[in-house]
């Protein structure tokens, strides 16, 4: 490898965003070059990046309104910001995986596989296809490679993955798969492992609460359970989806409401949870604004910390016990009153907040008294894609 020279582009294309990040390809990966496009499939799609210590933010208005062609313009744009010669590899975050356990090397069957599953995920997977579909065609003869959010959790135990539906769906797929497994790799990464091998430290909690929310049970490296199951919609109540819901009520809406799938699909997923509740905002910054004079905005959050709180109680349940929680994602890494208000009550568990620690959102939050580590650790998905990338043109690195 020409030191120094090479980069890596990751490509993080979300529900309705693009997040990439360019790195150089060192002894360590460096990130030369960042940012996302927001909003696409609405009306004010833009792109905010930054250079690492060089300038602030930048944002530019885009005229595009899809996956794809927002993809292509993506492309121009970063072939004048990087002499794209120097790219030696593109890693993608592909949401559904399967049963594949590792990032792979994009070929033609695995994007004939992935064709075949995406309505697994008519959220992220179409979307993501037709993305790595630009960048294969741009670029032919490059490695480009598929880094799956499900791969974390393939180690869930059978009884994890089932689904209490007649066995013969098994056969197409139907089990539970679990989800953002990159950002949970980078966290179990950052903690100590060193340190809590000598403390015992084994059974962990992470909390990944942004616009799409889950929490893992982890143990010994291992996730043995998680809150998404068959698709990123289930599990707790999220920005815009539902999170788990009574089979009666799905049953009951299509029926008397005569909704299509794809109506009912789109209730779910864009109109239910932050937003379906507080009938105002996903976002939960707004919504601890104005929750003091809004009974909706305060019940959402309400409901969202109360969903959260009791996903804790049942995976400490699930790993006999809990040694570390690690909050992660936009609300996890950046909101002390939703945290205190998730822990609060689950001083039984041994949990118990510093104050003052909390409020700073300092790395360690969690009190001298408290049994539980309780961490705040910001998620670095790209990071994870990057090294995946890494790993396949035999890099040597050492993040
Ligand atoms: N200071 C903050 N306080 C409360 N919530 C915050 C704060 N900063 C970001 N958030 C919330 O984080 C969520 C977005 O999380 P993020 O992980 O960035 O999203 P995505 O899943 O799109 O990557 C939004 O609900 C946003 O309001
Ligand atoms: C898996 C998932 O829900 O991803 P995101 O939070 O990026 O939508
Ligand atoms: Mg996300």
């Amino acid at each position: 490898m020409k030191k120094g020279k090479n980069h890596v582009l990751t490509i993080n294309g979300g529900s309705s965003s693009i997040k990439f990040a360019l790195y150089q390809a060192d002894v360590r990966l460096n990130e030369i070059l960042s940012g996302e496009i927001e909003n696409i499939g609405q009306k004010s799609v833009a792109l905010r990046f930054k250079n690492p210590g060089h300038h602030p933010t930048h944002k530019i208005d885009l005229k595009t309104n899809d996956y794809e062609s927002t993809a292509s313009w993506l492309i121009g744009w970063l072939e004048k910001q990087v002499d794209f010669e120097l790219v030696k590899g593109i890693g993608h975050r592909v949401v559904q995986g399967l049963d594949h356990d590792k990032p792979e090397k994009i070929t033609d069957d695995l994007m004939d596989d992935l064709k075949k599953i995406s309505a697994f995920d008519p959220e992220h997977l179409p979307e993501e296809i037709k993305m790595i579909s630009v960048f294969r065609k741009r670029y032919p003869d490059l490695v480009q490679v598929a880094c799956f959010d499900t791969s974390f959790h393939t180690t869930m135990p059978p009884v994890a993955k089932l689904v209490s539906i007649p066995r013969r769906f098994q056969a197409m797929g139907i089990k539970r798969y679990g989800f953002h497994g990159l950002s949970y790799a980078y966290l179990m990464e950052q903690l100590d492992l060193e340190e809590w091998r000598e403390t015992s430290r084994h059974r962990v909690i992470l909390a990944h609460l942004g616009n799409g929310a889950s929490l893992a049970a982890v143990k010994e490296g291992k996730s043995i359970d998680t809150s998404m199951g068959f698709s990123p919609a289930g599990g707790i109540p999220m920005g815009t989806r539902s999170g788990d819901l009574d089979p009666g009520v799905a049953w009951y809406l299509m029926k008397s409401q005569s909704l299509s799938p794809k109506q009912f699909n789109h209730l779910l997923n864009h109109e239910s949870g932050l937003l379906g509740i507080s009938e105002t905002s996903a976002d939960m910054r707004e919504l601890l604004k104005i929750q003091a004079n809004d009974r909706r905005a305060a019940e959402a959050v309400e409901l969202f910390c109360y969903q959260v709180r009791k996903s804790i109680g049942s995976f400490a349940a699930a790993l006999h016990g809990l040694d570390t929680l690690v909050f992660s994602g936009g609300i996890g890494e950046n909101s002390p009153e939703v945290r205190e208000r998730i822990c609060h009550g689950l001083e039984f568990l041994g949990i118990e907040l510093d104050k003052e620690k909390n409020s700073n959102n300092e790395p360690f939050i969690s009190a001298d008294i408290s049994t539980i580590s309780v961490r705040v650790i910001p998620t670095n998905e790209e990071l994870m894609i990057a090294k995946s990338v890494c790993d396949i043109l035999d890099y040597n690195i050492k993040n």
